[in-house]
């Protein structure tokens, strides 16, 4: 069996299916998602509980998983192009193989250039979907009730077309460049986070224990929404221009006329929403990326 399980000691086994796993975690995140892109982008929920029981009373339960489906078949992909492009920047940097990387541990640099460079690629792949998600979340139209206005998407499909005819196909890529802002960086603290987590509480050259990768994997992603989420409003805005919010002439525009209308709070909107939903999402990521690296590495 694969390295990163093996020197754990006797009855360590990795987990049993590993592919499957982020499924659960996805689905039971769709409502947090939600509440968290409309703290930010709408002005007329008080808080989380309020946003919960509004968005509940005129949606129902479904109104909680709207635009998830798009974002939840892309998880994937995007996963494989930010953990892939991690890896093999780290490989290119330091010449050490996926076996050898607990015995000769990386610099904290190298690791977080490799973040950085993981983060920037995933952003233009993950632009599209986070759109339409962005787009499809803030709808608050219920849901097929006779005699009720119409949504302006009917679904992910209708709204990426609907995108493309208004703006041509770049309007897919609307808040792009806030988005790349947004990850670069905080995935290479990301990254760097769970290392030293992973280093912290492992012997030295040592493979770390699956209740480290899971523990050091749900603070990595808490620390990376702690620093992301003021970008990840303003992303969130830009993706929403020229609907519901006025169009903005750039990531400072944004910035600068969201902090004057609605305070220096503003950025931190959905803080608490992210790191709760963070822990178990990136706990699970990174466990399954230990286990499938140890066992195709
Ligand atoms: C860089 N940023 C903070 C945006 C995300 C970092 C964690 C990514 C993970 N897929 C998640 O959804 O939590």
């Amino acid at each position: 069996m694969a390295s990163c399980w093996a020197g754990r000691g006797a009855g360590m086994e990795p987990p049993c299916s590993s592919l499957p796993i982020p499924a659960l975690p996805c689905w039971a995140a769709c409502p947090v998602f939600l509440i968290q892109v409309r703290l930010q982008t709408q002005t007329t929920y008080q808080g989380i509980i309020d946003c919960m029981v509004k968005t509940y009373r005129h949606e129902s339960l479904l109104g909680f998983f709207k635009g998830m489906s798009f974002p939840i078949a892309s998880i994937a992909v995007v996963n494989s192009v930010l953990f892939g492009v991690y890896s093999n920047t780290l490989l290119a940097l330091t010449t050490t193989s996926h076996q050898e990387r607990w015995a000769q541990p990386p610099s904290y640099t190298h690791v977080f250039i490799a973040g950085c460079t993981g983060g920037f690629v995933q952003a233009y792949c993950l632009a599209p979907f986070d759109l339409i998600k962005v787009r499809l979340q803030n709808q608050t139209e219920p849901r097929a009730r006779p005699g009720s206005p119409p949504p302006r998407y009917r679904g992910p499909v209708h709204c990426a077309v609907s995108i493309c005819r208004e703006d041509g196909p770049w309007g897919l890529f609307r808040g792009a460049w806030a988005l790349t802002l947004r990850d670069t960086p905080t995935l290479g603290i990301y990254f760097v986070t769970y290392e030293w987590l992973c280093r912290q509480s492992t012997p030295d050259r040592q493979n770390p224990g699956a209740a480290t990768v899971l523990v050091a994997g749900g603070f990595a992603g808490i620390a990376s929404w702690a620093v992301a989420t003021p970008l990840d409003v303003i992303k969130s805005r830009m993706q929403m221009g020229g609907l519901k919010h006025r169009v903005y002439r750039g990531v400072l525009d944004c910035m600068v006329s969201s902090a004057r209308q609605e305070g220096l709070g503003v950025f931190f909107r959905g803080l608490t929403i992210n790191s709760a939903r963070a822990f178990p999402v990136n706990a699970v990521t990174f466990l399954t990326y230990e286990y499938l690296l140890s066992s195709w590495g």
